[in-house]
């Protein structure tokens, strides 16, 4: 996902001035364009890829979680900050994350991670805190349900990620009223309304809202 909010002399500026992917995650992108097509446009950028290995290396988390792993640019990048936590993954899609187990096995960073298959309104449920990072990014109807199961596992102090949450600007633009539009709308307000959290919007991306328990 580029940069919408940023034109594009500067995002080509930042990215040029943003510590790059290794090769790893370089194949893992090329990888991801030949095999899944137009659903390419669901990984993350190379930037949030950094911004989430450097999150992780401030957090320290000992527990971290990520809701929509794809074929892993996102779980790679926050597991590689990892310095001896374990990373919670959950997704859907058999297919798309056989491409993430094998990229964590060339990592060598399977041992620190778990992947769980299934609706994650469910499957997140059997998940045990204290959660000290987590990211958001899959079905976006169901933001708010990840949302609450993961603030009821959040220690004090920890941090939750959404990614998309400006929807390439539409979020703030009336002449969209979309059913998606409104639903990622009405999960910007829960949040800002929230009294458990404060919290902020990077305009990096399609938009990435960082969340802090307090
Ligand atoms: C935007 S992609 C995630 C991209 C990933 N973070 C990356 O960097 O490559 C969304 C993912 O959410 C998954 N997903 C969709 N609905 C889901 C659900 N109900 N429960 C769990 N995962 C779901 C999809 O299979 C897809 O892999």
């Amino acid at each position: 996902m580029k940069d919408f909010a940023l034109d594009p002399r500067l995002a080509r500026y930042i990215a040029d001035h943003t510590t790059g992917p290794d090769p790893l995650l370089e194949d893992l992108a090329l990888e991801t364009s030949s095999s899944t097509g137009d659903s390419a446009r669901m990984q993350i950028s190379p930037g949030q890829g950094r911004f989430l290995t450097m999150l992780t290396q401030l957090v320290d988390p000992q527990v971290a979680v990520e809701v929509g792993t794809f074929t892993g640019y996102s779980s790679l990048s926050i597991a590689r900050g990892l310095s001896g936590g374990h990373l919670h993954c959950f997704d859907v899609s058999e297919e798309w994350t056989s491409i993430a187990r094998r990229y964590w096995d060339k990592a060598g960073i399977a041992h620190r991670i778990t992947l769980t298959l299934g609706p994650a309104t469910e499957t997140l449920r059997a998940l045990d805190g204290p959660v000290d990072l987590a990211f958001i990014d899959a079905d976006k109807q169901n933001y708010p349900a990840y949302y609450e199961i993961l603030m009821d596992r959040l220690r004090p102090g920890g941090l939750i990620l959404v990614d998309n949450t400006l929807w390439s600007g539409r979020v703030a633009d009336p002449a969209h009223d979309d059913e998606t539009t409104r639903t990622i709308r009405e999960f910007n307000d829960l949040v800002a309304e929230d009294p458990r959290v404060t919290t902020t919007i990077l305009p990096v991306a399609d938009g990435l809202t960082l969340i802090r328990k307090s």
